[in-house]
């Protein structure tokens, strides 16, 4: 597949932080590209060097064939982009939202009708195209501002945080719509989001962490790389029996949520027979399980993305 962005050396600096120190990687044509890192990881300042929101120390970066630096403007026309915060205007109808960014896109005059009328159908809203942004429910004025940003055909959608804020009927709904356009319009996705459930619709995901890229490979690649199972369990005495677990056990990498005891091992056939025997104290719940991209976030950044959340 060809490569629709290329990012290669990328550097920025402020003042007295290095935000991104030099980094590379490829988005491929129609993929979901999962972008994901804790807060203050560099993740904004890349995508808004990407967007040509902001002027990079070095470094290039090519999207559809264009050069950033040099063919602002058809970088500008090849992206669209769905900022976290709603940007829509509430006291306009649907139409006359989509209307504006026609204009603000210079859509041909002849072409804007049915422009928006194309993409209110991609988001299942011709129907109330009438009505006033204000009356819109949360879900409905996201899967607008979706509509809005493929108004000018662009050949990449970033989506910030598309479904903060939403209910998660909501969201997986959300998700069946990009999932489509996905599919039908072919359209390549770069995503952040912080529920990582959600990021593991990417096909890919790259991992960002202190301005540089530490991962980037498809979830079940990164997950594979993990390997082995995740034991949780809790006791009657967690305390005591992490105490007995240190001191027992030593094919097991262990960690302490809460309330819950974490065990990574490379096969759990193999480990829960005799362990459930090394263990004095009476085990009140057991679980087993892969790893998930929540383990795989945890591992190498070493904090788990919910620690890292702005809300
Ligand atoms: N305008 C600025 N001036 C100085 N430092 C900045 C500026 N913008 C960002 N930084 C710093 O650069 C680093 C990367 O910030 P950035 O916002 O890109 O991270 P992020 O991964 O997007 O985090 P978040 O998830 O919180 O948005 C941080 O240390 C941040 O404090």
């Amino acid at each position: 597949m060809e490569s629709i962005i290329s990012v290669h050396n990328l550097t920025k600096s402020y003042k007295n932080v290095e935000a991104v120190k030099g980094i590379n990687f490829e988005v491929e044509e129609g993929e979901i590209f999962g972008f994901l890192g804790p807060n203050g990881a560099g993740k904004s300042t890349t995508i808004n060097m990407i967007c040509t929101m902001l002027k990079p120390t070095s470094g290039n970066i090519v999207i559809n064939g264009y050069d950033v630096s040099k063919d602002k403007d058809a970088v500008r026309g090849s992206i669209g982009i769905i900022f976290q915060e709603n940007t829509l205007d509430e006291k306009l109808t649907a139409h006359e939202n989509l209307m504006l960014h026609c204009r603000f896109y210079n859509v041909p005059k002849d072409k804007r009708e049915e422009r928006i009328q194309e993409v209110l159908e991609i988001v299942d809203l011709v129907e109330e195209k009438s009505q006033r942004v204000e009356t819109f429910s949360g879900g409905m004025k996201r899967r607008l501002e979706i509509a809005r940003g493929l108004l000018h055909y662009p050949k990449v959608l970033f989506l910030d945080e598309p479904t903060v804020g939403l209910d998660p009927q909501t969201r997986a709904h959300l998700w069946e719509y990009i999932l489509r356009l996905k599919e039908k319009e072919g359209i390549t996705m770069f995503l952040t989001t912080h529920y990582l459930d959600e990021a593991e619709i990417s096909d890919r995901v790259a991992i960002m962490d202190q301005g540089d890229i530490i991962a980037i490979d498809s979830p079940t690649a990164l997950k594979d790389q993990l390997g082995g199972d995740i034991i949780e369990l809790s006791t009657e005495d967690n305390e005591q029996a992490l105490k007995e677990i240190h001191e027992k056990v030593k094919e097991a990498e262990v960690t302490v949520d809460e309330d819950t005891i974490h065990l990574k091992v490379a096969s759990s056939d193999a480990f829960i027979s005799s362990f459930i025997k090394t263990l004095n104290i009476p085990i009140t719940r057991l679980n087993i399980r892969k790893p998930t991209l929540n383990d795989v976030f945890l591992a190498f950044t070493g904090r788990k993305i919910g620690e890292t959340v702005k809300e």
